[in-house]
């Protein structure tokens, strides 16, 4: 059964990107990255939600420092390939903020309204440092200046899913990235 359903969803996929080899290797070569950054800082490393959960499990365990982790959902594609403009926060984080090294991991950057968001919010809220850490950054669809600290692979103008990433809700436990066929989402919009 889970066969058959990885199968269909496979179906959808126009070409793999990256498979589950090459998002351990560049998640390890991040993580000791991270690693020799934050000797003795004890940051606070906020995973982006939902679509960062996968990439933040895994890229933690390759991080070999203290630190803590604090999850905040945002969002702003809902069930659209095309970013709505707004980025509302569904879940904020529990953590205070000010005087903290805060390290915010997602699984992209594409036009970069998520990240400006969240870079401005936590320097009004005071933190001594704020960093991203990305997985996956689209520099070609930027439409608001971010400055990337970590990214693993830059990838095409293409929407992408698998490893984290939806398109409305669905590919997230996908175990690679890949291109989503066109003919899926061009329907529905
Ligand atoms: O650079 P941007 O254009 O802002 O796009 C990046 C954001 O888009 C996706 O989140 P989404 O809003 O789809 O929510 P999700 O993580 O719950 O899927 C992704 O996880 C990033 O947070
Ligand atoms: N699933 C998915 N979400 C995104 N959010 C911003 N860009 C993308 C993308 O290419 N794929």
């Amino acid at each position: 059964m889970l066969k058959e359903l990885r199968a269909m969803m496979h179906q959808d996929i126009e070409s793999i990107l990256y498979d589950q080899a090459a998002i351990q290797q560049v998640t390890a070569k991040l993580g000791k990255q991270v690693t020799a950054d934050y000797q003795g800082k004890n940051p606070l490393v906020i995973c982006v939600l939902k679509g960062a959960v996968l990439f933040m499990a895994d890229l933690v365990r390759q991080i070999d420092t203290h630190l803590e982790m604090d999850f905040m959902d945002v969002s702003s594609y809902g069930n659209s390939t095309v970013s709505s403009g707004e980025v509302k926060i569904v879940k904020d984080v529990n953590t205070q903020i000010a005087g903290r090294d805060v390290l915010i991991v997602e699984d992209i950057v594409d036009t970069g309204r998520t990240l400006h968001y969240l870079v401005d919010l936590f320097k009004y809220r005071q933190a001594k440092s704020v960093k991203i850490c990305t997985l996956l950054d689209k520099p070609a669809t930027r439409v608001v200046p971010v400055q990337v600290d970590y990214a693993g692979f830059k990838v095409p103008d293409a929407f992408l899913v698998g490893y984290g990433l939806d398109y409305a809700e669905r590919y997230r436990n996908l175990p690679y990235i890949g291109i989503l066929k066109s003919a899926v989402y061009q329907l529905k919009q």
